[in-house]
């Protein structure tokens, strides 16, 4: 089985950014939503950027934004991969120059295989909680269950995952990596050292 990856979303921080890559993670999210409290200006962003290592993915993540405010954090930060959250169809998210993972959100009535298939020119799928009016970042999990043994694509599962819960969830979905956001951080938007530490550690442990 391959090592299963692992996201870090809502870096809005240097400090935090290299905490995560010391401890091994894969990715980092940047949140271009003004409403959340992890959303982060271009410039900000482009200034952690310019200073990370080598081989670290960069993920900007947006929600129904305009098509001129994804080209411009394109061009003004090094970003590698696009991530949607909101009600972005596959023409949209597929329209850009960077590839992208399209989010989804379990609704209870949600036919999974049938999303995932209308977004078949994503890199990955990211499943989330869904929780209504929150786009993301809720803080909460769902039921694993409800992912089918045979994945339609990779998944990205996130959704309430911690290091107390990460574990049982890696070797439930078996997703090709992990997200997370609220379980590393000691207030929203300023991650936990500690926190990040023993989450990628668990995954370590889980593979
Ligand atoms: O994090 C946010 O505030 C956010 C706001 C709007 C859309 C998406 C958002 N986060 C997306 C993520 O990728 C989170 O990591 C994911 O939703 C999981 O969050 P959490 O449950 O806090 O781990």
């Amino acid at each position: 089985m391959a090592r299963t990856r692992v996201k870090i979303c809502g870096i809005t921080r240097l400090e935090d950014a290299l905490t995560a890559i010391e401890a091994g993670a894969d990715a980092l999210g940047f949140v271009f939503y003004a409403p959340s409290p992890r959303s982060v200006e271009v410039k900000q962003a482009a200034e952690i950027i310019a200073q990370l290592p080598a081989f670290v993915t960069t993920t900007a993540l947006f929600v129904n934004a305009e098509r001129e405010f994804v080209d411009l954090v394109i061009r003004d930060a090094r970003i590698d991969l696009l991530q949607f959250h909101g009600d972005e169809d596959e023409a949209f998210c597929n329209s850009f120059s960077r590839p992208y993972i399209k989010a989804l959100r379990m609704k209870p009535e949600l036919d999974l295989n049938a999303e995932v298939a209308s977004f078949s020119s994503a890199q990955a799928i990211l499943l989330d909680a869904y929780r209504p009016g929150m786009p993301g970042g809720t803080g909460e999990i769902f039921d694993w269950d409800r992912i089918p043994e045979q994945h339609p694509a990779p998944i990205i599962l996130a959704g309430g995952l911690d290091s107390g819960n990460v574990a049982q969830a890696v070797a439930a979905v078996t997703p090709y990596a992990v997200d997370v956001s609220g379980g590393v951080e000691q207030s929203k938007g300023i991650k936990d050292a500690n926190k990040i530490n023993m989450f990628v550690n668990e995954v370590t442990r889980a593979n």
